[in-house]
């Protein structure tokens, strides 16, 4: 459990969001307050569509709030210039993707550095650790397109935590596994996020993959509420 007093990683105060559409426009986020304490877990549930996709991408800095405000590790990111968005992503927060997202021309052990290394912060005995940790080393040489999809993950998984990003995001990564693979992979990213002490903020779809971490919070009609 975390203590109310825990320093916030993230908060979320009246986000709101709509995408234009024929004849106006559709409110997907109408007032999202969220407080994510250093080092908690975090799954987000709702319907396709609801909007849990916009959320991260606007903690991400990928896309902007209509109002509202996101402040990441003491950063406001509405306040950020698409330069300086960019700079949290390499520093602070990492994302990972259902579809994995891994440079196809690359190697496992190159896709697991990249990130790093352009974010000027590789270290190759922790990225060894992460490959070690993650049964990657094995594959290291291997290209992408020869790689099981919970095998792509794990990669996808890897490069996100080489970063030691203090918030990690990730969209329903288990979305493309089945039940068993996505169990090892989930055990795999809560052994990692706790021991670096990140915290992470997880869209899925499966009940017992949000009931693994510390708390649940389910997007409706705009708005989050505990679940
Ligand atoms: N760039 C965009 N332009 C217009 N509408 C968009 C855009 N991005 C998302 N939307 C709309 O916003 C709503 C929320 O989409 P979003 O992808 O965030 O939902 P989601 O909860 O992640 O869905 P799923 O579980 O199916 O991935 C949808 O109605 C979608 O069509």
């Amino acid at each position: 459990m975390h203590a109310p007093e825990t320093p916030a990683v993230l908060t979320l105060t009246g986000l709101r969001k709509s995408f234009p559409a024929q004849g106006g426009s559709v409110p997907v986020l109408a007032g999202v307050s969220l407080r994510l304490a250093d080092g908690e877990t975090l799954a987000l549930t709702g319907e396709s569509g609801s909007g849990k996709s916009t959320l991260l991408h606007l903690i991400a800095g990928l896309d902007r709030a209509d109002a509202g405000t996101i402040t990441v590790a003491g950063q406001d990111v509405t306040a950020m210039s698409e330069a300086e968005a960019a700079r949290l992503r390499r520093r602070t927060v990492a994302m990972i993707f259902q579809a994995y997202n891994l440079i196809p021309s690359m190697t496992v052990a190159e896709n697991l550095a990249f990130h790093a290394r352009l974010a000027g912060r590789f270290d190759p005995r922790w990225t060894d650790e992460l490959a070690a940790r993650l049964g990657l080393a094995p594959l290291a040489g291997r290209m992408p397109d020869a790689l099981s999809g919970g095998q792509r993950q794990r990669v996808a998984i890897g490069r996100a935590m080489a970063l030691r990003p203090r918030l990690l995001l990730a969209d329903e990564p288990t979305g493309s596994l089945d039940e068993d693979t996505a169990e090892r992979m989930m055990a795999a990213l809560r052994d990692l996020v706790a021991d670096t002490g990140c915290a992470l903020l997880m869209v899925t779809h499966s009940p017992r993959l949000a009931a693994a971490l510390d708390r649940r919070v389910h997007l409706s009609h705009g708005r989050v509420a505990a679940a």
